[in-house]
């Protein structure tokens, strides 16, 4: 086992191949992991930021830990606020026949021998790598030595008793925030899956939490025969919007039209209103089901392999850098810039230079970078045109902020605003080639909004699919405040909190961020 002094080790003048020296992740309270945001080089903090702190001379510390750790994921469930809540044998059969037959016209029997529910005390397992070391590459330690402490969430999927019947839940579906491709796949299997437990009462919210007060914004009654092809086209059946009504207002609604079961699509922000609303709703005593299903193309969600439309984003953006290298490759000194998506993760950026190999230059937020000097990016791409006469570059929107003038603006959910980082790169380019007096063609391609309107490819319409069923399946289990996720290829049911308390970001001690490097071939820039 490693112990705290490997941690500490001081870090190499010259780290290899530009990587930050090796260093343990240890868990950390929300207010340091924020302002950590795994961007700085900081040396190993100790454990005196766990919060509440953990006493490693316990010998029970582990199983303190264990138990701390089931009750932030347990998930709400009805039952905690309606105690006498009747559960009713699932309408949702797995053994289905036509219901117009006659032996079957009063809905599905009941006494089938298997149905292929989930017990609700199944569990996946939320780690699955061992560190034997704190210092093994993006190691993810509890405590200095890297224990093994096995961390469970539950699963997901249908039960075999449910809470709310069929013929008295109103559902509705809201889609808010940005565009993400799959919104409309995972509406349809929302819709289709009601539809199966037995529920005649769907309606769509139009563009995003405003329809919920904007009275001109009519509710879309949705059925299967409505969503069936929406899937077909990217984009949101409903519409999206950002801002909005506050929570009391749209509850208030939610009772007006008699809502007891809200499916909620969208990222942080939209997961942050969702929750409030399912804390609203406990507040008032209503006997309301609030799932989320994470949207967010910047995959930017915690705790999940990734989020719906993420891997379409990633394929997509292929063909604007597929782009970019062609016209870098044909230009004399040519050089291509890419800006991708990321707010404030460059999970696209990273895996989108990955896969596509065409990349010199990744460029992201959560890793500094210089553009002038000896070790500055503008440096390494002259080295570039001299030694391969072309470069690509691909850099995250929220990479390299520190470099744009800070306007203070905001969306209307309360975003910042960006500098154009693209722009930016793309003028300093042109700038330093003339001052060195070196030819450079410089291109510059921004495919934000093409990658968000994609429809979803085949991997993200799997995802979408099972993440739209399991949303259902969850609120009629009579869970709320809670969202659907992939942990380890497995699907799972977490509480919203814990995948919200910050935006997950790419470390840049992880083992993809290295790979990334590795391929790109690029020095550190810091
Ligand atoms: N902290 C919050 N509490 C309640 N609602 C929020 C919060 N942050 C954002 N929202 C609402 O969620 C919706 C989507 O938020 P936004 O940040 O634009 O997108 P995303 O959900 O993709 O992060 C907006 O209608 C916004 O008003
Ligand atoms: O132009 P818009 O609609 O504000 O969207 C821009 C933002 O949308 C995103 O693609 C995703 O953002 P959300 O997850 O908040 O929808 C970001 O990468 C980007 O900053
Ligand atoms: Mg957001």
């Amino acid at each position: 086992m490693g112990t705290l002094s490997h941690a500490i080790a001081p870090k190499l003048a010259v780290p290899c191949h530009g990587l930050s020296s090796s260093k343990p992740r240890i868990l950390r309270s929300k207010s340091t992991r924020t302002a950590s945001a795994a961007r700085s080089r900081r040396v190993f903090a100790g454990i005196k930021s766990q919060n509440p702190p953990i006493d490693f001379s316990d010998p029970d510390w582990k199983s303190k830990f264990q138990s701390d750790f089931e009750k932030r994921f347990n998930i709400p469930h009805i039952t905690d606020v309606f105690e006498d809540a009747q559960s009713i044998p699932s309408t949702f059969c797995l053994k289905m026949r036509t219901p117009v037959t006659e032996e079957f016209a009063g809905g599905y029997p009941s006494d089938e021998e298997w149905h292929g529910y989930i017990n609700n005390n199944d569990r996946v397992l939320l780690k699955t790598i061992y560190y034997s070391s704190p210092t093994s590459a993006g190691a993810e330690c509890i405590d200095p030595d890297c224990n093994w402490v096995e961390q469970w969430v539950h699963r997901a999927g249908p039960r075999e008793k449910i809470y709310f019947k069929p013929e008295e839940v109103k559902a509705a579906i809201v889609t808010c925030g940005g565009l993400c491709p799959g919104l409309n796949d995972v509406i349809r299997q929302i819709v289709i899956t009601l539809e199966i437990y037995g529920v005649k009462k769907i309606a769509g919210i139009p563009y995003g939490y405003r329809g919920f007060s904007d009275k001109d914004l009519a509710e879309m009654p949705l059925t299967r025969k409505v969503v069936q092809n929406v899937h077909l086209s990217g984009g949101s059946l409903l519409g999206v919007s950002r801002g909005g009504p506050g929570i009391s207002a749209i509850v208030d609604s939610m009772e007006v039209r008699g809502i007891n079961m809200l499916f909620v699509l969208g990222g942080n922000g939209t997961h942050a209103g969702a929750n409030a609303i399912h804390d609203e709703c406990r507040r008032r005593r209503l006997k309301v089901a609030v799932v989320g299903v994470p949207k967010t193309i910047d995959n930017d969600i915690l705790l999940m392999d990734k989020t719906f439309g993420f891997d379409t984003a990633v394929e997509e953006a292929q063909r604007a850098i597929n782009s970019a290298y062609i016209e870098a490759h044909s230009a004399y000194h040519g050089i291509g810039i890419v800006k991708l998506m990321g707010r404030s993760s460059g999970f696209i950026a990273m895996h989108a230079s990955l896969a596509s190999g065409q990349i010199d230059i990744c460029l992201i937020p959560e890793v500094p970078f210089h553009l002038h000097g000896p070790h500055g990016v503008l440096r390494h791409l002259k080295y570039l045109i001299e030694t391969k006469g072309s470069a690509v570059v691909c850099v995250a929107e929220g990479a390299g902020q520190n470099f744009l003038q800070k306007t203070n603006a905001k969306d209307a959910s309360g975003n910042i605003v960006l500098g154009d980082i693209g722009v930016h790169l793309q003028q300093e380019t042109k700038k330093y080639f003339k001052e060195i007096g070196i030819p450079a063609d410089v291109k510059y391609i921004d495919p934000t909004y093409m990658i968000r309107a994609c429809r979803a490819n085949a991997s993200d319409g799997i995802l979408c699919t099972v993440l739209g069923q399991n949303a259902v399946h969850g609120a009629f289990a009579g869970y709320s405040g809670i969202t659907v996720g992939i942990c380890n290829t497995h699907y799972v049911y977490l509480p919203i909190p814990e995948v919200i308390s910050y935006p997950r970001l790419v470390d840049r001690n992880s083992r993809m961020w290295h790979r990334c490097l590795t391929s790109t071939g690029q020095p550190d820039f810091e």
